[in-house]
């Protein structure tokens, strides 16, 4: 296995020539999920993880320094407290692994200190690439904004939405599965889904094509979105609810979202242990933000049945780990006993990926949901509310 390779010497000294030799201390990365490839492919947001190098104020490489043993004992625990929640989450299934807080062990070699590209430290899909990435960017945000302020924020927010009762209302007007449409202008299987993208127009576009809420990718890195998307659709007076889609990894960015004018976040159940799930979906209710918890399989569908207080469940038809996309996988996650506590609980269901035609629409709504989450298809038209037409097999606007 290749490594970013640094020489290891005494603290703050410089190593003036590591910035002129990159070419020998790049990473071959050898990952083998199809799903990086196609990723890769996209050129969307993709960035191997490589070894950590101090530097200067001048900008010049430095030798990472000699960590103290307090700070050394520190970092171990950090370390093995994240080893810590990605067995719980394990043992609920959780394939997902947070990212490692210290990053991976040094090796040293003679003058060298290597970082060795491994299991442990390398992202094994999209997915989880998304998270550990989520989660250095929200610890950065942070920082600049700490969740006092955002407290504070919230008395000049935009009042929050009835996200569910304006998917109810939809379903009942047209006898048909109530849309949420989705803003998105890029994504890591897709690539870039329209050029001329103008988050306003799209959204308001949607509204008049009879969307009943909208869905605003946040994500930058990976989607091209942005929270200053979301802010324009909610300041530009579209009245259908939003839901702020991003990979919510941190109770802050619940506050964020609605600081921004979200009526309702995504919580992923591949990513989120039930406790997460379950702490998180209070702090929604207090927040007055509807959470929709997402699905992809029958364990997390489970799970998410045996916490309390869920109303709005979507099922993704894509997998977030090999790029698949079946949207039989809504029927199936319906069946039997499932499909009967969810009716007795009340839930409403989301057909979320993957569906393009009035066929696609009759199928997910024969499986017994009350809602779709569409994107590409609709998104890609040159008039996306046209789009919407075309989806359903007519005209659902108001
Ligand atoms: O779409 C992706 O490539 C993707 C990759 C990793 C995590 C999430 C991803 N997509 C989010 C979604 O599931 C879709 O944006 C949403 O359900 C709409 O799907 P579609 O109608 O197929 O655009």
């Amino acid at each position: 296995m290749e490594g970013l390779v640094y020489p290891k010497t005494t603290p703050r000294i410089l190593f003036p020539t590591l910035n002129r030799r990159p070419s020998k201390f790049s990473i071959v990365r050898s990952i083998p999920a199809s799903a990086m490839d196609a990723h890769r492919r996209n050129g969307v947001g993709f960035t191997p993880v490589r070894a950590q190098k101090a530097e200067t104020k001048d900008g010049s490489a430095t030798i990472s320094s000699v960590m103290e043993d307090a700070e050394t004992a520190l970092k171990a625990k950090e370390w093995e407290v994240g080893m810590l929640i990605n067995e719980v989450a394990a043992s609920q299934g959780i394939k997902i692994r947070r990212r490692p807080p210290t990053g991976p062990p040094l090796h040293y070699v003679g003058p060298f200190q290597f970082r060795i590209q491994n299991e442990g430290n390398t992202p094994r899909n999209i997915l989880e690439e998304i998270v550990w990435h989520k989660d250095v960017e929200v610890s950065q945000l942070k920082q600049r904004r700490p969740l006092s302020m955002l407290k504070n924020a919230l008395d000049n927010a935009p009042p929050a939405r009835d996200f569910i009762g304006a998917l109810m209302a939809a379903n009942q007007r047209t006898g048909l599965p109530a849309l949420i449409a989705e803003v998105k202008k890029a994504s890591p299987s897709r690539g870039i889904l329209r050029e001329d993208f103008d988050p306003v127009e799209i959204a308001r576009s949607y509204e008049k094509g009879g969307a009943a809420c909208l869905s605003i990718l946040t994500d930058e890195k990976y989607f091209k979105g942005s929270f200053e998307n979301l802010e324009a659709v909610r300041s530009a007076g579209v009245k259908c609810p939003l839901l702020c889609k991003e990979f919510i990894v941190d109770a802050w960015q619940i506050y964020y979202a609605r600081t921004k004018g979200a009526d309702a976040v995504l919580l992923i159940a591949a990513v989120l242990p039930d406790l997460d799930i379950r702490y998180m979906t209070k702090i929604c209710k207090m927040l007055g933000l509807t959470a929709l918890v997402e699905v992809h399989d029958e364990r997390e569908m489970d799970r998410v049945l045996g916490i309390e207080g869920i109303e709005l469940i979507g099922i993704n038809n894509r997998n977030l780990e090999t790029f698949e996309v079946d949207i039989s996988n809504t029927k199936k996650l319906l069946e039997g006993e499932r499909g009967e506590i969810i009716r007795q609980k009340n839930i409403i269901v989301v057909g979320e990926s993957g569906l393009f035609t009035p066929d696609d629409i009759a199928y997910v709504q024969e499986a017994g949901v009350k809602a779709v989450l569409v994107g590409e298809s609709i998104v890609k038209q040159d008039d996306p509310g046209k789009g919407i037409t075309g989806l359903f097999g007519k005209d659902i606007s108001v």
